[in-house]
């Protein structure tokens, strides 16, 4: 079942018509994904439950923790290809939109990258790659750390964040006068690269290709690092953190962005009849075995 999700700009579907496309591409970034509370629906408790618990326990010593973990990338060893694969098993408990395994959902951004920038072969690797990060679920991470939405920890939270207002009420950082100021422990206009973004999929991943010296370009690095980043990218939250530098992020993210929603109630993709071309990218960019 896909769930139909609702859209600031009513229920077009961007990718019918030249209309819808249009209304995208100007309103794409302030639509609201659907997050309200309702009791009755499996999926909207799934959800709130998710973010509820990521709420509360990720704070500045959880997130050093994953990090102190994570980085040594001595986890396992895996081709980009294999760890795709592994998500076939995986269906995002924080995604109001899909439940639909992640790979499907890869496939279905990457495509639809293709179609409209068909010279940019990276870009469509990185639509592919992009939530390949989530592997983490599958070594011993609760998805409440590896799915869903970002944001800086360290500080006081955006007024944006998914839940926010209420969710964050038993985590300790919010009582820490350290870390509850608008900049806490933060310089301001520090940039976003210099924020402790809460631990997950995107920064995870964004470490493992840099690690394993990717040739993937920086644009491409940006848009993997912060598209979970929505308190930033689609609320506006944190100005008094960011610099001019970081609008050239922000671009790239948001030219991902698009795809990164608006695909997943498009058709299931002919996956075993696309993976050869998307081989030939990973050899390209990310080849061999890599530290996980
Ligand atoms: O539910 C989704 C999903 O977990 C995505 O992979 C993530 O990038 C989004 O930020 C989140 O809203
Ligand atoms: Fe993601
Ligand atoms: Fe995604």
């Amino acid at each position: 079942m896909v769930l139909l999700k609702e859209t600031s700009v009513g229920m077009i579907d961007p990718w019918d018509d030249d209309a819808g496309l249009f209304h995208m591409l100007l309103f794409g970034h302030c639509r609201k994904r659907d997050y309200s509370v309702d009791d009755e629906d499996p999926i909207k408790q799934r959800v709130r439950r998710t973010y509820y618990t990521m709420h509360t326990h990720t704070t500045v010593d959880f997130v050093k923790g994953k990090m102190e973990k994570w980085l040594k990338f001595n986890h396992f060893k895996s081709t980009i290809k294999d760890a795709l694969i592994r998500l076939n098993e995986l269906v995002d408990e924080s995604d109001p939109d899909t439940d639909l395994p992640n790979i499907v959902h890869a496939f279905q951004t990457a495509e639809r990258i293709r179609q409209d920038y068909p010279e940019e072969d990276w870009f469509h690797l990185t639509g592919l790659i992009h939530d390949l990060g989530k592997v983490m679920a599958f070594y011993g991470e609760p998805q409440w750390c590896v799915v869903g939405d970002t944001f800086p920890v360290g500080c006081k939270w955006g007024p944006s964040i998914v839940y926010g207002d209420d969710s964050f009420k038993d985590n300790p950082d919010t009582y820490n006068p350290k870390y509850n100021t608008e900049y806490g422990m933060y310089e301001p206009q520090c940039g976003i690269e210099q924020l402790m973004m809460s631990w997950g999929h995107d920064e995870y991943l964004y470490r493992v290709l840099v690690h394993n010296k990717s040739s993937l370009p920086k644009e491409a690095l940006y848009m993997i690092r912060y598209h979970s980043f929505y308190p930033w990218h689609a609320g506006g939250d944190y100005q008094h953190l960011i610099t001019e530098k970081d609008n050239y992020i922000k671009e790239a993210v948001l030219k991902f962005n698009q795809y990164d929603l608006y695909t997943k109630s498009a058709g299931i993709p002919d996956i075993e009849a696309l993976w050869p071309y998307y081989e030939s990218l990973i050899d390209k960019y990310i080849p061999g075995e890599l530290e996980w």
